[in-house]
């Protein structure tokens, strides 16, 4: 229940910004000042102290994949509740973090590669498809500024299609290749090739290609402007803090 001003029975959502001066944490800090429901109680990057952050309820974490896993067990051990974007989430990693929620179970982590809504259909797209096609191939194309290849956003997806291909029976995609430049072929990711372009002018794309006898099937999606992942964060942080344990993902959220 909400009052006039979107804000909650116990006021608005306290939120903190991790690697707020980035390109991401700039649009997630404007997104929260204009969000009814939340206020911005810190914007915290490199060399800012943590605990600035202890008085929030919700941390989003958009620094590197460097940073992140000390960023994120301190929110635990304090109580907060984390909305993390950054990549670079291995199944380790991943191990890692529930075990850390698991001695505080009241406190949630949504941990997702992309929060825009288009990529999360185009991930659940993809995955149904996969099932159907002997081929597929994934190119995701970024800006230059780029640190991790492939991106999670990719990494994600072909690890989907890979369980939904070995769930309905098939085995590898057909591929000759014999005499091969290194990286001509892409990354293998649970044997799904990605192919990883940087080029300036870009922002956030991904292309799924499948194929198979006479017939090939694109999925394709776009983000041009940081401003389509907002909505999915903003989303985040307010389930978030009813979501104790570990959420990868935004499907769940969605559904
Ligand atoms: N999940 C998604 O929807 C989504 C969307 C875009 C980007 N990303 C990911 O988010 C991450 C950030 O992307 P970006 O383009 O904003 O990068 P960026 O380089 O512009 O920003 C990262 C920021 O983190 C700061 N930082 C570094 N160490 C820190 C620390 N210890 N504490 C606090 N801040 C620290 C940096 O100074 C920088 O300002 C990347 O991993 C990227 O792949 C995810
Ligand atoms: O700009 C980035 O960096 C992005 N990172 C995420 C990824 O690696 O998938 C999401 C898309 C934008």
């Amino acid at each position: 229940m909400t009052d006039e001003q979107g804000k909650g029975p116990q006021g608005p959502i306290r939120v903190a910004v991790l690697g707020a001066r980035g390109r991401m944490g700039v649009e997630v800090c404007r997104a929260v000042e204009a969000a009814a429901d939340m206020e911005l109680v810190a914007a915290l990057d490199q060399g800012d102290d943590l605990s600035a952050a202890a008085g929030a309820e919700v941390a989003v974490d958009f620094t590197t994949p460097d940073v992140v896993m000390d960023n994120l067990r301190w929110c635990v051990e304090a109580g907060v509740h984390a909305v993390v974007g950054t990549t670079g989430f291995t199944g380790r990693r991943l191990d890692q973090v529930r075990d850390w929620l698991a001695a505080r179970p009241e406190v949630g982590a949504v941990i997702a590669p992309n929060f825009g809504i288009g990529a999360v259909l185009m991930m659940q797209f993809a995955e149904r498809a996969a099932r159907h096609f002997e081929s597929v191939e994934i190119i995701e194309q970024h800006h230059p500024r780029k640190l991790d290849a492939p991106s999670g956003t990719a990494t994600h997806t072909a690890r989907r299609i890979a369980q939904a291909r070995a769930e309905a029976g098939l085995g590898p995609a057909p591929d000759a290749t014999k005499d091969e430049v290194p990286g001509a072929r892409g990354a293998d990711i649970d044997g799904v090739r990605v192919h990883a372009v940087r080029a300036t002018g870009l922002v956030a794309h991904q292309e799924v290609l499948f194929g198979t006898a006479g017939e090939t099937l694109t999925i394709r999606h776009d983000s041009y402007d940081r401003v389509s992942f907002m909505p999915g964060v903003l989303l985040a942080v307010r389930a978030v803090r009813t979501r104790p344990g570990l959420t990868i993902g935004l499907d769940p959220l969605l559904d």
